[in-house]
């Protein structure tokens, strides 16, 4: 008895230690999704490294990050707008970047990775940052589609690895998706759990299904408008006011995907179609592979279905 007693208290103790430990958290991956994310952490108290692969584009994240910094900041400083620079610098001052995400995992508590949506390239960088990352870390996949199991099979920790699945924009959309794979520990979860609410937004638990919730009802969505404008029933322009006049949309459906990425929208698809090639909701679009191909990947390269400024 006694020893069950010690064993309870010893459990609860390191899962509130593993709970309070979640302060240094490595962002993998300085693009829409990575850059969001290393924001909200650092806004929220955490210190962040954001990893890429060049000193270039972690510029590029860095600017990102101040000029949205920049919009918080103007909202929630309108009437004391000198408030609003040592805001950004406090802030700021939590982020460092590197190039080399072995190096830097070694202090880290949460490794949460945001890189392309291919299942191979994920799987080569867990599996190397589980040789560098301590006992304690957590490791968590922002992906889109792919299963949290699979990418979790590179390493040797499936108990503390889980999905943490943001949406974009990162530092104005409150859900996150926590995923709790089939080896996923309910410590892990937890703790996932808690740093979601950690940074001020509101987790919803999910199985490690295709597309866990959102996707799975959003992306048949869109590629249905695609198909739709292919047939010829519709121009994309009015598709998209469609949507947001009469479904209450905050953007139609080609303005997300211009949003989102054409070039992630189509690795998200075509591992779906490959996967279940007879289930005509995942069948590829002919126009989505051209914008592609021409390298129109959406807002983040200036154009998409639409120009962008
Ligand atoms: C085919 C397969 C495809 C599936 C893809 C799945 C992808 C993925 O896995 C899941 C997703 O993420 S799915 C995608 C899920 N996402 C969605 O579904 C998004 C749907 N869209 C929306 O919810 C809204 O349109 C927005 C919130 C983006 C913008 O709000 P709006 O009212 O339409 O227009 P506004 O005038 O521009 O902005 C107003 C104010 O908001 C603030 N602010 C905005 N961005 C900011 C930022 N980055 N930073 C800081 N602040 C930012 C700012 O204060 C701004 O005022 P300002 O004076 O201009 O500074
Ligand atoms: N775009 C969205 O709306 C959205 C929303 C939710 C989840 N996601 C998911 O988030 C992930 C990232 O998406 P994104 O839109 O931010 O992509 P992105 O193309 O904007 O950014 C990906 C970044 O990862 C970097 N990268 C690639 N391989 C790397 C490696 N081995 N090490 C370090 N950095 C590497 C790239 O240089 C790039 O800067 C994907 O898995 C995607 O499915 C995307």
């Amino acid at each position: 008895m006694a020893f069950v007693t010690r064993q309870f208290i010893r459990s609860l103790s390191s899962s509130a230690a593993l709970h309070a430990a979640i302060k240094h958290v490595t962002i993998i991956g300085g693009g829409l999704m990575g850059a969001g994310i290393a924001q909200v952490a650092a806004s929220t108290g955490h210190s962040v490294v954001l990893v890429d692969t060049s000193e270039d584009i972690l510029k590029k994240s860095a600017k990102g990050i101040e000029s949205s910094l920049k919009r918080v900041a103007k909202k929630k400083f309108a009437e004391k707008p000198e408030d609003g620079e040592a805001f950004i610098q406090k802030i700021l001052k939590n982020i460092s970047t590197s190039t080399d995400a072995a190096s830097v995992v070694q202090g880290t508590d949460l490794v949460v990775e945001a890189i392309v949506e291919n299942l191979k390239v994920k799987q080569d960088l867990f599996g190397a940052l589980d040789k560098a990352a301590p006992e304690h870390t957590i490791f968590a996949s922002n992906t889109s589609s792919l299963p949290i199991a699979d990418i979790a099979s590179s390493t040797a920790r499936l108990d503390r690895f889980g999905g943490l699945h943001f949406f974009n924009p990162v530092p104005m959309m409150k859900l996150v998706e926590v995923i709790k794979a089939p080896g996923t520990s309910q410590q892990t979860f937890d703790s996932l759990l808690e740093f979601s609410k950690a940074l001020g937004k509101h987790p919803v638990s999910c199985k490690d299904t295709p597309g866990f919730i959102v996707n799975r009802l959003l992306v048949p969505y869109m590629l249905e408008a695609v198909r739709l404008h292919e047939r010829g029933h519709g121009s994309k322009e009015d598709i998209d006011v469609a949507m947001k006049l009469g479904a209450g949309y905050p953007m139609g459906p080609f303005e997300l995907l211009d949003y989102v990425g054409l070039d992630t929208s189509k690795f998200i698809i075509d591992g779906w179609h490959e996967k279940d090639p007879d289930n005509p909701l995942f069948a590829p679009s002919p126009l989505l592979n051209k914008l592609v191909a021409e390298g129109k990947l959406g807002k983040k390269t200036g154009e998409g279905f639409y120009k962008h400024k």
